[in-house]
């Protein structure tokens, strides 16, 4: 028996919204046969209506709450990224039965909260495949692949924009402001870049993996950041002096508990800085607006997903597959999956999070400078890996790279250096992950 139809309304027609309705009016008769009833585009919200967008005029409207209202909507894709006033349009949807889909994860990492228990109320689905990594399925795996499962560390690469200005400076020494603008033009960058450039972008994405991980509420505030502003040609090649390249990195993991220290119970880390990985590790050989995430789970092991993090077509890849998802709902009954925060794991904060660090420093080439910032490390229970020391012009260069310490007792460390004698600067600290040591 032919079902109804199911009406879409889609918000936003930039770099996504612009691919999502291209495919969904151009696959129109698969989309109608995979959901088993037609999907009919009832409106598409946008900022102005003028320029020729290669879609009948008379499906677009500035009303996207008019729209969003609208009896004949049956689910709401929203593509338009920020908080308000798309914030109020979603929980509106959500309200009055509309299930939505949105790519918006700036939203989702403050307030999925809120809108996961409109959904609930009104037994419809929120899904958002597509806010994390672009057209890598990575939030359903984690969500209902892994449910059986208990996860205890999600590593990815979870940005394209810094992956594809890291990448284009450590493979052709790329100008950084260059590389920017081109993955701005490639439709990668967020509406402002800075999202994207100081790690804000990643961090979103963080706190929802780590949600989804760990079946705990983490936000954006819970995540520690730092983003790739300052890295530096020179950052690159001592890098790849002690065979490395660097990664902006969002990392979520269970760090267990000790006995001795406070409830002893299992914790939440959550963070994304930009750090050497060793160039035989496989998130190394992720370039350009690739993403990959890392997840290992205890009975499943180490699972990698690896692909397109961003940009229009393969967002909207992402967004279509939920838009399908949840149009079957709609046509066959049942609803996805509710938030799951039931363990409430503790969120620790960084200081207490092992890492291991790459110091680089300009010292005066003396006698006694290798022993004297030795002695550092050693007076802060930090043990070093590797050290190199390089004749300049003005001196020499020192890099160490320390063992796994504490994040606190690396920070102590640092600033001790800062005020050695013969240690002219420290000129940068990044962290290094992916040795296990
Ligand atoms: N571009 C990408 O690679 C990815 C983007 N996303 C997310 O998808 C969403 C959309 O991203 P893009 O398409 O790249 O952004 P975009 O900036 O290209 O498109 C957003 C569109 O929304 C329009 N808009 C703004 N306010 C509006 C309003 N009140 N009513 C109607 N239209 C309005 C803008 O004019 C613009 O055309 C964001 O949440 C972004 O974070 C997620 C994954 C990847
Ligand atoms: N700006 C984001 C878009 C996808 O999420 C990125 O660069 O990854
Ligand atoms: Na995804």
């Amino acid at each position: 028996m032919a079902h109804r139809e199911i009406g879409v309304a889609v918000l936003g027609l930039g770099n996504v919204g612009g691919e999502v309705v291209r495919i969904l009016r151009s696959a129109s008769a698969d989309f109608e046969a995979r959901v088993g009833a037609p999907l009919v585009l009832r409106g598409i919200a946008v900022r102005s209506i003028g320029s020729d967008r290669g879609v009948p005029e008379d499906l677009l409207t500035t009303d996207a709450q008019a729209l969003v209202e609208r009896d004949d909507v049956d689910i709401v894709v929203e593509v338009i990224g920020g908080i308000e006033p798309v914030r109020t349009l979603i929980l509106t949807a959500l309200q009055s039965g509309k299930s939505v889909v949105t790519a918006n994860k700036a939203l989702l990492a403050d307030y999925t909260g809120e809108l996961a228990s409109a959904a609930k109320d009104a037994d419809v689905d929120l899904y958002f495949e597509a806010a994390v990594a672009g057209a890598i399925p990575v939030v359903r795996p984690l969500m209902q692949s892994l449910a059986g499962d208990r996860v205890d560390r999600v590593v990815g690469i979870v940005n394209g924009t810094t992956n594809y200005i890291l990448s284009a400076m450590d493979a052709t020494g790329a100008d950084y402001s260059d590389s920017l603008a081109d993955a701005s033009r490639l439709g990668y960058a967020e509406a402002d870049p800075t999202a994207d450039v100081e790690g804000y972008d990643a961090a979103a994405k963080a706190a929802i993996l780590a949600s989804l991980a760990f079946h705990t509420r983490v936000t954006a505030a819970d995540v520690y950041r730092e983003g790739i502003s300052a890295i530096t040609a020179a950052d690159l090649a001592s890098a790849r002096a002690v065979g490395c390249t660097v990664k902006l990195l969002a990392m979520c993991e269970r760090v267990p508990g000790r006995p001795d220290v406070a409830d002893g119970e299992d914790w939440v880390s959550a963070r994304v800085y930009p750090a050497l990985v060793p160039l035989t590790h496989p998130l190394a050989n992720v370039d350009g607006a690739f993403n990959a995430v890392v997840v290992e789970a205890e009975a499943a092991g180490r699972l990698m997903f690896y692909g397109q993090g961003a940009g229009g077509g393969p967002t909207a890849s992402s967004v279509l597959g939920d838009l399908v998802s949840a149009a079957r709902n709609k046509v066959h009954g049942g609803k996805g999956p509710d938030e799951s925060t039931y363990a409430g794991l503790r969120i620790g904060p960084m200081g207490d999070t092992p890492t291991r660090y790459h110091v680089f420093m300009e010292v005066t080439d003396r006698v006694g400078v290798l022993s004297a910032v030795a002695a550092e490390f050693s007076k802060h229970d930090v043990s070093i890996s590797v050290v190199r020391q390089e004749d300049t012009e003005v001196g020499a260069s020192l890099v160490v790279v320390t063992h796994m310490a504490l994040e606190s007792a690396l920070r102590d460390t640092v600033a001790a250096l800062e005020n050695l004698e013969y240690v002219n600067a420290v000129t940068s600290v990044l962290r290094m992950e992916g040795t296990g040591e």
